[in-house]
């Protein structure tokens, strides 16, 4: 997929002949892999840290005001890019970052919210991509920019009666509107009751029988979709609402042979999945019921809302009872580790040798081109994968647990907001006092 915005209500099938040519491609990748030298393979496996930067600064460059082609995405592109650059460890040069800080304030709408260039309507998705730019960015003066009492009335302008969001005023309603509205609030200290009322309610209608997130009611369950339904009820303490058990059971089986996620039930395999179903399992493995600890989000990387225990947001996993809990939540949680509920190693691998492309930038799979939302994506998946291993955020991962060279190592992330953990930290400071 190569969007944040279409529905998935009709969908054109994926033929087999399609599913097969990509398995081709794929495995041909993976026979050169299994007979080269190991010194070539440690090469292969290497990320090009480098290259990347180079590719991911040229593209900030040109990120200019007369930058006009994707006008509409250019604070989706800041947030790929800013958060690509911060998942490497880097940081952009002033320059950089006070260009950024000024386009992003144009963007912000006198009324609250910000649209997707300057002048133009407030926008869900620009919003949260323009937060979590400035989050990225960190310090003073980007989060001072945020004006959030106008974001506040923004957010409440867009709340429909029945307790869903709209993208804009009088825009579309689903779960990634639902998901914007709910992370942008959260991440700065914005979220009230008014906002969370009747949200859980939406999001739980969009849980289809196959046990996934659609993105409305009625639609199928996609990867996407998913991801932003089990984040926002994390965040508003209402995740025991949704079916954990099908949830669980739909995503497990969302990883393919060639390694990589799919988004959708005979799809095509994108390494962009990486993070939307990756994500998903980063929050699983939070969920300190799931690993047989309790209740909730572990406190030192939710919101108040997540930590908030009262006995309306225990986690008793859906329909189903303790014993019915997959083996693969309980096992090897010991010593600050525990085991990944996915192939952790395999989807390294689908990231590094399918999707990582040498000249710096990811793409969706091999024969498609990079692009910044794909590159995002990817390392966030990335990134996932290599503390998929550790229970919380002060244990480094295990050198078995990174794919490839240990300097592949990546920062991590939150995985209910996808910012960088230590911006994360510093925004909520910021926002707490
Ligand atoms: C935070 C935020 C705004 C999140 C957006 C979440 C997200 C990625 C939603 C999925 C959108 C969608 C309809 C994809 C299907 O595309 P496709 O048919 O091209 O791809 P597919 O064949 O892989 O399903
Ligand atoms: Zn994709």
């Amino acid at each position: 997929m190569d969007s944040v915005g279409s529905s998935t209500r009709r969908r054109p099938t994926v033929s087999q002949h399609e599913q097969w040519m990509v398995q081709d491609q794929v495995f041909q990748i993976y026979d050169i892999f299994a007979t080269i030298p190991h010194s070539a393979q440690t090469l292969m496996l290497e990320l090009v840290r480098d290259k990347h930067i180079d590719y991911l600064t040229r593209g900030l460059q040109q990120l200019s005001p007369s930058f006009v082609v994707l006008d509409s995405s250019r604070p989706w592109l800041c947030y790929w890019i800013l958060h690509s650059i911060a998942l490497l460890g880097e940081s952009v040069d002033f320059e950089l970052e006070n260009n950024a800080i000024d386009f992003l304030n144009r963007c912000q709408d006198p009324d609250g919210g910000y649209g997707g260039g300057p002048g133009q309507m407030p926008h869900l998705a620009t919003t949260y991509a323009a937060v979590n730019s400035l989050i990225t960015l960190g310090g003073r003066r980007a989060l001072s920019s945020i004006n959030r009492e106008k974001l506040y009335t923004f957010l409440r302008k867009v709340k429909d009666p029945s307790g869903a969001f709209r993208m804009h005023d009088g825009g579309e309603m689903d779960v990634r509107a639902c998901y914007t509205a709910i992370s942008v609030a959260s991440i700065l200290n914005i979220l009230d009751d008014e906002l969370v009322k009747d949200v859980g309610n939406y999001i739980i209608s969009c849980q289809t029988y196959e046990g996934g997130i659609a993105g409305e009611p009625g639609s199928e369950a996609h990867g996407g979709y998913t991801f932003c339904g089990l984040a926002a009820m994390v965040l508003i303490n209402e995740v025991n609402r949704l079916d954990m058990a099908r949830l669980i059971d739909w995503v497990v089986f969302r990883q393919g042979v060639e390694c990589g996620f799919q988004g959708r039930t005979n799809k095509l395999v994108d390494g962009c999945y990486s993070f939307w179903q990756g994500g998903v399992f980063a929050i699983l493995q939070r969920l300190r019921s799931v690993s047989g600890e309790g209740v909730a989000f572990s406190d030192a990387e939710a919101g108040d809302y997540a930590t908030d225990s009262t006995s309306e947001g225990e986690v008793t996993n859906g329909n189903s009872s303790e014993a019915d809990e997959p083996d693969h939540f309980k096992q090897g949680v010991d010593h600050g580790e525990m085991v990944p509920p996915f192939h952790s190693m395999a989807l390294q691998q689908y990231i590094l040798l399918c999707s990582q492309e040498q000249d710096g930038g990811f793409r969706d799979k091999p024969g498609k081109a990079r692009d910044f939302y794909h590159t995002c994506y990817c390392l966030s998946g990335l990134s996932v994968c290599q503390y998929s291993w550790s229970k919380d955020e002060h244990s480094p991962p295990p050198t078995r647990a990174v794919l490839g060279p240990y300097s592949n190592l990546l920062e991590p992330v939150h995985p209910l907001y996808n910012v960088v953990l230590k911006q994360y930290h510093e925004a909520r400071d910021f926002f707490s006092s």
